[in-house]
């Protein structure tokens, strides 16, 4: 496949999202299963999202991203998945003239919101697996509109799942009993140069090529050129979302589940640069990791794929862990070696 040839998927998912006919759903879980098997990623139409969900979304960025990096730092949270994260290079705020490029790697700059454990009263969850929110006061209705994107992508999520099931031949409970107490997190991102004096020469990355964790991301995003994904080419594509369009990548667990039948794969954030800059790009990433307190083990059916090397079953919170800590376990070792040979042989 030559890199002009490489496209993302487009699917309407509406039959899911409304009551769609059996053979409408069918056709819908074929072409969800083709995507997560050869390529890892989709575009979702049809997922229901008003636009002006998406648009306060997109304001509640702007308007906090738009602060004084002083301002923004009030909101950090030691050692939780929860509030501001300001970007890697310190330098950023104060650098004039040319940079290196790599020096100012990992520039994004993000703010997290997620589910709390205090909201599931029935279980006894324990605060440290799940973070408690901090909401910035400085900027107005940011939780509502936040909040309500959330809601939304929460939604998707779970349809997204619902599809999943059918078409691997799951039972159709089968992802509900993993995610009625999800670590579900969105986090956004802003990739943004100061503006003016900063001149950039060199390779630049705004996030580095990395999995996501859980069972499924829901990817809110720009249409400015950024996001790159691996192919199983061993090229590195850019990918933007068509108008209407949500990306929708797998995880690791999602991998681990159908032991690789489907793909969970590498993709990062590599802006170009143009006349020493870049343009600022936007996005959010609502991450629907599962439970917990769930084992994640591969269906049985899959157990044959992939030569019979299987994965060991494993929690949620050990895979979580395993992954921060950057250990692996299992058969997962042998899949990080491929990761990073198939990193070390990407051309571009
Ligand atoms: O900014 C993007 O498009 C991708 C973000 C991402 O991969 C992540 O937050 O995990
Ligand atoms: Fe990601």
């Amino acid at each position: 496949m030559t890199t002009s040839e490489f496209e993302v998927p487009a699917i309407d998912i509406s039959p899911y999202v409304a009551d769609g006919s059996p053979e409408a759903r069918r056709a819908v879980a074929a072409a969800v299963d083709d995507a997560c098997s050869r390529v890892g990623f989709m575009q979702i139409l049809g997922h229901g999202i008003a636009d002006s969900v998406g648009d306060g979304l997109g304001a509640a960025i702007d308007d906090f991203f738009g602060l004084a990096l002083e301002s923004k730092k009030t909101y950090r949270v030691d050692g939780a998945n929860r509030g501001y994260s300001p970007p890697k290079s310190e330098s950023l705020s104060l650098s004039l003239g040319v940079e290196s490029a790599t020096r100012m790697n990992d520039f994004f700059e993000a703010f997290n919101v997620g589910v709390e454990a205090r909201s599931f009263t029935e279980l006894d969850l324990d605060e440290a697996d799940y973070g408690i929110n901090v909401w910035p006061d400085a900027v107005r209705g940011f939780e509502d509109r936040v909040g309500a994107y959330f809601d939304e992508a929460s939604r998707v999520a779970r349809t997204l799942t619902s599809i999943f099931a059918d078409a691997l031949s799951l039972p159709a409970g089968y992802f509900d009993a993993i995610t009625d107490h999800s670590i579900d997190v969105l986090r956004m991102n802003n990739y943004a140069l100061p503006e003016g004096t900063v001149t950039l020469d060199g390779d630049l990355t705004g996030m580095g090529e990395h999995t996501d964790f859980g069972i499924v991301t829901v990817l809110w995003a720009d249409q400015v050129a950024g996001l790159q994904i691996l192919g199983t080419d061993g090229h590195w594509h850019d990918v933007s979302p068509i108008d209407g369009a949500l990306l929708v990548n797998l995880g690791d667990l999602t991998a681990r589940i159908t032991n690789d039948r489907w793909m969970s794969t590498l993709h990062r954030v590599k802006p170009p640069i143009i006349d020493g800059t870049i343009a600022r790009r936007r996005s959010a990433a609502f991450f629907h990791d599962g439970n917990v307190d769930a084992v994640i083990e591969t269906a049985a059916d899959y157990l044959g794929s992939d030569n019979g090397l299987a994965y060991e079953p494993i929690t949620v919170r050990a895979h979580i862990a395993a992954k921060l800590a950057g250990s692996r376990q299992g058969k997962a070792n042998v899949h990080a070696v491929r990761e990073a040979a198939r990193v070390l042989a990407a051309k571009g």
